[in-house]
């Protein structure tokens, strides 16, 4: 459902009068180079252009309480207008806080739920307090010059509680007593991935004043995602968190080896990991160092052509894909992961039951893809009616067919 806007918001487009809650920065153009690129994993961006960044504000009705701030934006081409366009409004959510945010051991602040979280339910959901494009983050983490003035104005503009839970978030970086520099180090350690917003193809990141006191684990508990049409970050237990537990998320890609996760972390967080799986002793690290790539393989490959490729081979073994990702489902069980990773997994189990016409794996593994789906995103993407009748699906028996050479087939949502 789409919140209207409220009646007496007027959005600033750029060929609007700036008013008092506006700042006008396009008298002063700046030629912001663009020199990171996706190789390096940092922005989406190639080409080196001109953009233009403008502070600006996304509308929030009135009736979306306690979300009734405006959410200051550094934009970059058409976001604007675009973010206007599509009717982006916070999400009506009243929402009730089951969590507090408190000082848990040895990892300063953290987020702690004040009761049972089943997984797929929401723990936090929340507008940004600041948004800004990933290159323009990773240029200054890379030591390039951005506008030094960029940030300021956008802080500024945060009313003076959001300016407080802005300035008061944590800092990993050293301090010395530089305003600006601090803001940007405050950025830096908070600042979280939201994806692309509409008229700009790079990445957005942004930064929250709840979601930001979530601590990181290797072995997370939790998921963090991101909803454009309601413009909030919202995190969902991943599996069971019981009353009084710390909720983690990830910070990084947790399928790398322990050496590149410490590594990541020390460079961007400036701490050393201590989460359950980088706690083991070196013998079970190295053990899990190979579960986790052989995971990391799961995404490099394409597991649907591979569950496709064998449903019609013949000359495989009938339990090949069963067994492959059975096996994979133990590693993610015994990594203590539980995040979107499972829904490929699953996928592939549903798949290759339903080939094979076995109904109880089939229903199994929907039902699995249906709890990942949850988890990752609310939405149960159509698994719980696959759960319900797995032979109504277009797998359903596919390796039981004669080979048809050259054919093609298609699988139709149901
Ligand atoms: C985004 S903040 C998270 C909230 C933070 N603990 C606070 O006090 O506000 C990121 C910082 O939290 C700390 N942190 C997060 N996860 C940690 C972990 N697993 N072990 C140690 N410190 C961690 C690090 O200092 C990191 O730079």
């Amino acid at each position: 459902m789409r919140i209207p806007i409220p009646a007496d918001f007027r959005p600033v487009f750029d060929d609007a009068a700036p008013g008092p809650s506006s700042v006008d920065l396009s008298a002063s153009k700046y030629r912001v180079p663009l020199p990171l690129d996706s190789e390096k994993g940092v922005a989406r961006v190639t080409e080196t252009d001109d953009y233009e960044p403008i502070i600006t504000q996304v509308p929030v009705p009135e009736e979306t309480r306690p979300y009734n701030k405006l959410v200051v934006c550094v934009a970059f081409g058409d976001v604007k207008q675009e973010l206007y366009a599509h009717g982006v409004a916070p999400y009506d959510a009243g929402v009730q806080k089951r969590y507090r945010i408190t000082q848990v051991s040895g990892l300063g602040v953290g987020l702690v739920v004040t009761e049972d979280h089943a997984p797929g339910s929401v723990i936090v959901r929340e507008c940004p307090l600041l948004v800004m494009p990933l290159f323009v983050l990773a240029a200054n983490r890379a030591g390039i010059p951005v506008p030094s003035d960029l940030l300021v104005p956008a802080v500024k503009h945060l009313d003076d509680n959001e300016a407080r839970l802005f300035r008061g978030l944590y800092n990993c970086h050293p301090t010395r007593g530089d305003e600006v520099e601090d803001l940007w180090n405050i950025m830096k350690t908070n600042a979280i991935s939201i994806g692309s917003l509409p008229g700009f193809h790079g990445q957005y990141t942004a930064v929250y004043s709840d979601i930001c006191r979530i601590n990181h684990s290797c072995s997370p508990n939790a998921i963090y995602g991101w909803d454009l049409q309601s413009f909030t970050g919202e995190v969902r237990a991943s599996r069971l968190i019981k009353k009084g537990e710390e909720v983690f998320i990830t910070y990084i890609d947790n399928r790398g080896p322990y050496d590149v996760r410490q590594r990541q972390l020390q460079n961007t967080y400036n701490f050393t990991c201590a989460c359950p799986a980088c706690s083991l002793s070196e013998a079970e690290r190295k053990r899990s160092d190979v579960r986790r790539s052989l995971l990391s393989r799961i995404w490099r490959s394409s597991p649907d052509s591979d569950v496709e490729a064998w449903m019609f081979d013949h000359k495989l073994p009938e339990d090949l894909i069963i067994k492959r990702f059975l096996r994979y489902a133990d590693i993610m069980e015994q990594e203590m992961l539980s995040d979107a990773q499972w829904i490929t997994i699953a996928r592939a189990l549903v798949m290759a039951y339903s080939a094979l016409r076995e109904v109880e794996g089939a229903k199994k593994w929907a039902k699995k893809a249906k709890e990942a789906s949850l988890a990752a995103s609310g939405k149960d993407q159509g698994w719980s009616e696959i759960a319900r009748a797995p032979e109504r699906t277009d797998w359903w028996g596919l390796r039981k067919l004669p080979v048809i050479p050259g054919a093609t087939w298609t699988i139709t949502a149901i």
